[in-house]
């Protein structure tokens, strides 16, 4: 093992990405961030620099559980108190498991603004896959607004509500393509070599492992690539037993690893394509080019991009998350029954005349003071000490009515977990405030990976559900999809002493309170680096 350095300088520039000219959060002048490329057990050390002017920053490296080092998990409001303007804020944390993770922003709605980029961690020498491949190449998938995250923030803090809407564009490797037509060619230029489609160069005979995060603010999405099957054999770092699809649905958070091999025709290249499922899409496909070398990388395909599955087959989307399952060999069986259940009604609702999205009625609000700290410290008023519901009376909720919720309220309370107890979460989605209309989620846990018990429709009930949950082969994961008017069950051990966000990875939802915050053995934590305090109550800490 050993360490890896980074010096990363934050700062907005102008790209465009999707041919149209905006401002984008760059590392080192670049939209998506570089990659972090490291070895099992390796220690990565990253220097942030945050040249933003006018706004804070906080990095969230999703997927590494920071163990033993919960203050490096980069979450404003929890772990650390964000790092300001001309401010350098040191990351340290250990790598110590192999496979595909990400790196984003996670201060207000700033990822949407172009803050991440991948992790990817190889196993130690000598060690190998449990499946082969030739090359190893990194796709990122992300959606693009054109409006700044200060027009969102507000839009949607505002009455009347303002929602943000679908996106302008899907990106594929941080390339897109808006059509500029009717715009100034100083605002959009479609011949901008920086929206010029991204490509896959293979090889005819080698097959690839294309590692594969979906970063995407809001959007659900499905990647294929034209005529081409993969075999899906890792998500979120952990082995699949491979299945073969021809699309890949992938959501905000997410990671996954597949296998393609470069077996057609090669005398022409093919289409990568991306397109919005789960909610009725407004945004053109997003494309790329699997392009056979040596044909011209930017030969365009002679066929039509193909169009991918319907938005709202949410059949085969299930199909496809229940066909995830650890892979033979590398099965790690959970406990066999929980010692606390927790069931998460997920609503959008109002408060106040406020659109909110609430857990068991509660909406959360993130002090300005990090509850790590907090805690730690033993500080009083940060946070409501009353716990929320670990169940609010869901049996007798009607998940197919439009959400009132007129008793929603506004909360910072948190949930204490015993230490080394097993929780199950119990996810229960429902219909919003527009009728017909149950929205999917993907939830995403800090600090841990949990073992995938189920997915079910309708309204879950505990005692014929859970005969039904899968013991054998559970996939662990720390991102799974809330499918509409469904439910997800997930067991996890609260093993990683400190406070931990588990949360809609929806920017916008999560902006709305769509977030819980568990803690777990924060007596055990060991020294917060003094360089996480200085906001809220913790300034009166720094000692001159
Ligand atoms: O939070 C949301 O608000 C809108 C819609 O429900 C109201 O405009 C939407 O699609 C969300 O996901």
């Amino acid at each position: 093992a050993r360490d890896r350095k980074f010096t990363w300088e934050i700062s907005y520039q102008h790209k465009s990405l999707d041919c149209y000219k905006k401002l984008a959060v760059a590392i080192n002048g670049l939209t998506p961030g570089p990659t972090i490329s490291a070895e099992q057990g390796d220690r990565i050390i990253v220097n942030v620099t945050n040249n933003l002017f006018m706004e804070n920053v906080a990095i969230h490296w999703h997927g590494i559980r920071q163990r033993g080092t919960p203050w490096s998990d980069g979450t404003d409001g929890v772990s650390q108190c964000a790092i300001m303007p001309g401010e350098t804020y040191t990351y340290e944390f250990v790598v110590d498991r192999a496979g595909t993770f990400m790196y984003h922003s996670h201060y207000g709605l700033q990822r949407e603004a172009g803050l991440y980029g991948l992790i990817t961690v190889s196993l130690p020498v000598g060690v190998s896959e449990p499946f082969s491949y030739d090359f190893d190449r990194e796709i990122i998938l992300s959606d693009w607004y054109h409006n700044t995250t200060y027009e969102t923030a507000t839009d949607l803090a505002s009455i009347p509500f303002l929602w943000v809407g679908e996106p302008q564009s899907l990106l594929i490797n941080g390339r897109g393509n808006y059509s500029c037509s009717g715009l100034a060619a100083s605002v959009c230029n479609s011949t901008n070599p920086e929206c010029l489609p991204s490509n896959l160069t293979v090889i005819s005979g080698k097959t690839y492992r294309l590692r594969i995060a979906s970063l995407t603010s809001l959007s659900a999405l499905s990647f294929q690539i034209e005529d081409h099957e993969m075999t899906v054999v890792e998500a979120d770092g952990h082995y699949v037993e491979p299945f073969v699809v021809n699309n890949l649905y992938i959501y905000s958070g997410e990671t996954y690893s597949v296998l393609v091999t470069a077996n057609q025709n090669s005398s022409r290249n093919y289409w990568t394509t991306i397109n919005v499922v789960s909610r009725q899409p407004n945004t053109p496909n997003g494309i790329a080019i699997f392009n056979y070398d040596p044909i011209d990388y930017q030969k365009l395909p002679p066929t039509n991009p193909p169009p991918g599955p319907l938005w709202n087959d949410t059949k085969s989307q299930v199909n496809q998350s229940r066909a995830i399952k650890a892979r033979q060999g590398f099965i790690v069986t959970p406990p066999k029954k929980p010692d606390r259940v927790i069931v998460l009604l997920n609503t959008q609702n109002t408060i106040d005349g406020y659109v909110r999205w609430s857990l068991n009625n509660v909406s959360h609000t993130l002090p300005s003071t990090p509850l790590l700290i907090a805690i730690k410290e033993n500080m009083t008023g940060v946070f409501d000490p009353n716990p929320p519901p670990d169940d609010n009376d869901s049996a007798n909720y009607d998940i197919y009515s439009v959400a009132n919720n007129t008793n929603s309220v506004s909360s910072s309370s948190i949930y204490r977990l015993q230490f080394n107890s097993t929780v199950d979460i119990i996810l229960q989605n429902a219909n919003t405030m527009t009728a017909n209309v149950s929205e999917s989620h993907p939830w995403h846990l800090h600090g841990h990976d949990f073992w995938v018990l189920g997915y079910g429709e309708g309204k879950f009930n505990l005692s014929r559900d859970t005969e039904t949950y899968n013991l054998a082969d559970p996939i662990m994961k720390n991102t799974v999809p809330l499918h509409p008017y469904g439910w997800t069950a997930l067991r996890f051990k609260a093993d990683n002493p400190g406070v931990w966000l588990f949360h809609c990875h929806i920017e916008a939802h999560f902006f709305l309170g769509m977030l819980v915050v568990f803690e777990s053995g924060v007596e055990q934590v060991g020294d917060i680096p003094l360089s996480n305090y200085g906001c809220g109550q913790t300034k009166s800490f720094i000692k001159p």
